[in-house]
């Protein structure tokens, strides 16, 4: 497809006021028939492909200070330097030269042009936190992943952005390739908005979900399928602001826990709790996405000791926090329970 027409294509996408609306108030959206059908074809045979000639490579992921391997899924780093040409990139050429820097210029018209309908408060400035721009760097390209899960690839629960420079994503846009998806078949991604009800997203053909990167706890439910997506993810200008990482007194200041959630539920520094108020969820997920699935039985599992290594590090950071603020901590696991047995 050539570039202008990819163009055109593209524009027409339902990038539309509404949808930057919702997420600016809810920190995600969904949008089904994100891209055009024959595009979105292409990407998929053209994924196929380059995973069939090699060009993937395991996933493997930080925790602490283990580099884990995530059995069953494999990515393409395509904004990395790449040993690709153009006709072996094939339609992901169009991703990476059209696509991506169009997303991003399309995104920030609609963030800068809902600040004169909406109260917008910018990062790091204070305020009721209702409303937050992503404040794009247009300058910047975005990160581009393609991911392929062969049967049983999951993700453990966590933020795209982690505290702390030198990270500066401001919005993740997830787009699914999956035209045979049906019920069962798992790999739903779920996004988990602070202390709120979790919103589980199966992963169907052309649908793009869009997310704040810095304060939409998410994770992927196992796949008995094999799933392919691609995530763009886009800077911010304005990413991990002294008060995005670190609390102070200052900032902790309330006179009830419901202004508490609110002021977490807003803001990246639900990133600093999380932890702790999801424990048992964040080691869960951990655990069950270390898992290799349809290998013989015993060898299906990591290592005893490695197991016992994560479980420490992850109980040993928890109570770090919780020994700081348990009050706090105490009560949100409270509220999170609530919400978990209402839905
Ligand atoms: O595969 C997905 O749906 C999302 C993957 C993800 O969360 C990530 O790569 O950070
Ligand atoms: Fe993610």
């Amino acid at each position: 497809m050539p570039a202008n027409e990819l163009a055109s294509n593209f524009d027409h996408l339902s990038l539309t006021t509404d949808a930057i609306a919702k997420l600016h108030n809810e920190y995600h959206v969904i949008i089904d028939e994100f891209l055009p059908s024959d595009f979105a074809n292409r990407l998929l045979h053209d994924a196929e492909a380059l995973y069939t000639k090699g060009y993937f490579t395991q996933h493997y992921f930080q925790f602490g200070g283990s580099l884990l391997k995530k059995p069953n899924v494999y990515e393409l780093d395509l904004s990395g330097p790449t040993t690709l040409n153009d006709s072996e990139m094939g339609a992901w050429g169009d991703v990476l030269s059209d696509v991506g820097p169009m997303f991003v210029r399309k995104m920030d018209d609609l963030d800068r042009s809902s600040v004169t309908t909406t109260a917008v408060e910018t990062a790091g400035e204070g305020g009721t936190g209702q409303v937050r721009r992503l404040s794009l760097d247009i300058i910047s390209p975005p990160a581009i992943k393609l991911q392929i899960n062969s049967g049983g690839g999951s993700f453990p629960w966590h933020y795209d952005n982690q505290p702390g420079p030198p990270n500066k994503r401001s919005l993740t846009c997830v787009v699914y390739l999956n035209p045979k998806w049906s019920d069962g078949d798992g790999g739903e991604i779920v996004l988990w908005p602070f202390l709120d009800k979790q919103i589980i997203i199966p992963p169907l053909h052309r649908r793009a979900v869009l997310f704040y990167s810095d304060c939409m706890l998410h994770r992927v439910l196992p796949s008995n399928e094999r799933r392919v997506c691609f995530t763009m993810w886009c800077n911010g200008t304005h990413m991990n602001t002294k008060n995005d990482v670190a609390l102070s007194k200052d900032q902790l200041q309330f006179t009830s826990y419901d202004e508490a959630q609110a002021f977490f539920a807003s803001r990246p520094l639900q990133r600093v709790i999380s932890r702790a108020v999801h424990s048992e969820e964040y080691l869960g997920s951990l655990l069950e996405c270390l898992v290799v699935t349809g290998e013989k039985k015993n060898n299906n599992q990591i290592p005893k000791e490695e197991e016992d290594q994560l479980v420490k590090q992850h109980e040993s950071s928890v109570m770090g926090i919780t020994a700081k603020l348990r009050p706090l901590i105490e009560e949100f696991r409270r509220r999170k329970v609530r919400v978990v047995c209402n839905t």
